[in-house]
């Protein structure tokens, strides 16, 4: 047999850069260690739950993971596998993770059912909410910034991957939204904690997991949108190519959906205002904002030299919104909004996902904002969509035809876009098209947070922000 590898912190230190989740890939880690560690279920296979103090450039954060151990690791687990470690025996031991191992999944339910305590981490169930608990999970296929469970028909798991202090806003907002009786979130059946004392203290505990209603007959808004857009592009080379307006005569015509999203968003943004409330800001709070806008800017810039054409055409509209800046209602909002972020149920959109950027500190996420920072995020999210494919269909394609294609994505784009702001002003969000500064600048903002995510995260995508630049910023 071959002999164990290395202790567990340098193979978790290893392991970790590799992870989707990790959020520290683009710098190198000078520190690891293992802040908590508890023991969930002994035995073989064993789990455990283990918070990581990771160290990068001076700032340390702290990620979760459940770690299974066991002495035969099954094939199927091996994608999951971290390395191999001494046991107390003499022999050796794999361990994994366990967020892919429908076995371990199981006692998380069984605890929260229980609302019991172990050492640091705490289980606990909503009121009145009565957890299966004879359910097996498997990992969702979805691997975004976090990692989620999916418990037969009934429950998603969602296990937060990097550790804010304090109450996660994802769980603080779906209780909230709850409690105001708002029919587009999906029902809070349970969620996991840390005790902050564990952790060097805080008033909050530290939200490990949240444990929502299963919306099975759900289809993400982005897949949808995909599907309109293949449909769209389809349509014979020959064909006129079409406007905006004729868009809608395409099979797969996504615009009244896109007009339902923007109702429920300003629905949405409604329970907020009543769950949070609503603080007038003075316009120096919108100018400092576009400073930050501005800090942003330079940051991305200087990292990422394709954004570099672009920058001083940006930092103009950002000019002129601070130059116009009011006063402003603030509250709550999603932070994070896209595509991605909301299904379509068969009784309507349900939104997902209130964390907020995942590069953003705990204080930035919690912040107010204007509603107008999700409208904009979601308009960005139709020109991906438009744009994702193109980068499939255009590749090769002779300079003509390729502008064709970008004919067509564009019409795609701005039907969409047009039918989501007139959705959302119906149903009483502030007019987009009475804010269009703000709105610009808001959506130019997002495009260069997008492109530093791209950047860092999945590099063959960099052209999908970028292609949108030159006509928002211009
Ligand atoms: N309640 C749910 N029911 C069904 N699928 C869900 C649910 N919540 C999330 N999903 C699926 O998981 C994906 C990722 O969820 P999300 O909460 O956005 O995780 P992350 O924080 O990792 O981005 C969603 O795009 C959706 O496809
Ligand atoms: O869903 P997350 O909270 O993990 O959000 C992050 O990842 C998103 C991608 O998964 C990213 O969204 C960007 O890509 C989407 C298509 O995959 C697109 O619909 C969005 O408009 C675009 O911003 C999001 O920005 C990031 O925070």
């Amino acid at each position: 047999m071959a002999p164990p590898d290395r202790p567990l912190v340098r193979l978790l230190a290893e392991w970790l850069p590799r992870q989707r989740w990790f959020g520290g890939k683009h710098r190198p880690i000078d520190g690891l260690s293992i802040g908590t560690a508890t023991v969930l279920r002994p035995g073989d296979p064993g789990l455990h739950h283990l918070v990581l103090d990771v160290a990068q450039d001076g700032v340390t954060d702290r990620y979760q993971l459940l770690l299974g151990i066991r002495r035969d690791l099954p094939e199927r687990l091996r994608p999951g596998e971290i390395g191999r470690v001494a046991a107390g025996d003499g022999g050796d031991e794999h361990v994994y993770d366990a967020a892919h191992d429908p076995e371990l999944a199981r006692p998380l339910l069984a605890h929260m059912a229980a609302g019991d305590a172990l050492g640091p981490v705490r289980f606990r169930h909503a009121p009145g909410a009565a957890i299966r608990t004879d359910l097996d999970a498997a990992p969702s296929p979805a691997e975004q910034s976090n990692t989620s469970l999916i418990f037969g028909d009934d429950y998603i798991c969602k296990l937060f991957r990097r550790l804010s202090p304090g109450v996660n806003p994802d769980l603080e907002i779906n209780l909230a939204l709850s409690r105001q009786g708002c029919a587009h979130v999906p029902a809070v059946h349970g969620w996991m904690e840390l005790d902050p004392a564990a952790v060097g203290g805080g008033d909050e505990p530290v939200t490990l997991a949240l444990l929502s209603e299963y919306l099975r007959s759900g289809t993400d808004g982005w897949q949808l949108a995909l599907t309109s857009v293949r449909d769209w592009f389809a349509q014979p080379a020959a064909a006129p190519v079409p406007t905006a307006r004729d868009a809608g005569a395409a099979g797969g015509d996504f615009a009244a959906e896109a007009e339902r999203l923007g109702a429920a968003t300003a629905q949405v943004h409604r329970d907020l205002a009543a769950a949070f409330g609503v603080t007038e800001v003075p316009a120096d709070e919108l100018r400092s904002r576009v400073a930050d806008m501005n800090d942003q800017l330079t940051q991305v810039s200087a990292a990422v030299p394709e954004l570099r054409p672009y920058t001083a055409a940006i930092r103009d509209v950002f000019a002129r919104c601070a130059a116009n800046a009011r006063p402003l209602p603030f509250q709550r909002v999603h932070g994070d909004y896209h595509l991605g972020q909301a299904m379509r149920t068969g009784t309507g959109w349900v939104l997902l996902d209130f964390e907020g950027e995942p590069a953003r500190t705990p204080r930035e996420r919690r912040a107010l904002g204007h509603p107008l920072r999700d409208v904009a995020g979601m308009l960005r999210s139709f020109e991906y969509a438009a744009r994702f494919l193109q980068a499939g269909e255009g590749g090769d394609a002779p300079p003509a035809a390729a502008e064709a294609i970008e004919e067509r994505a564009r019409a795609w784009a701005e039907r969409n876009r047009a039918a989501f702001c007139r959705g959302y002003a119906a149903a009483g969000g502030p007019d987009p098209v009475a804010h269009a500064g703000l709105l610009r600048a808001l959506e130019l903002d997002k495009a260069v947070y997008e492109v530093r995510y791209e950047a860092r995260n999945r590099p063959s995508w960099l052209p999908v922000p970028l292609r949108t630049l030159e006509r928002l910023a211009g």
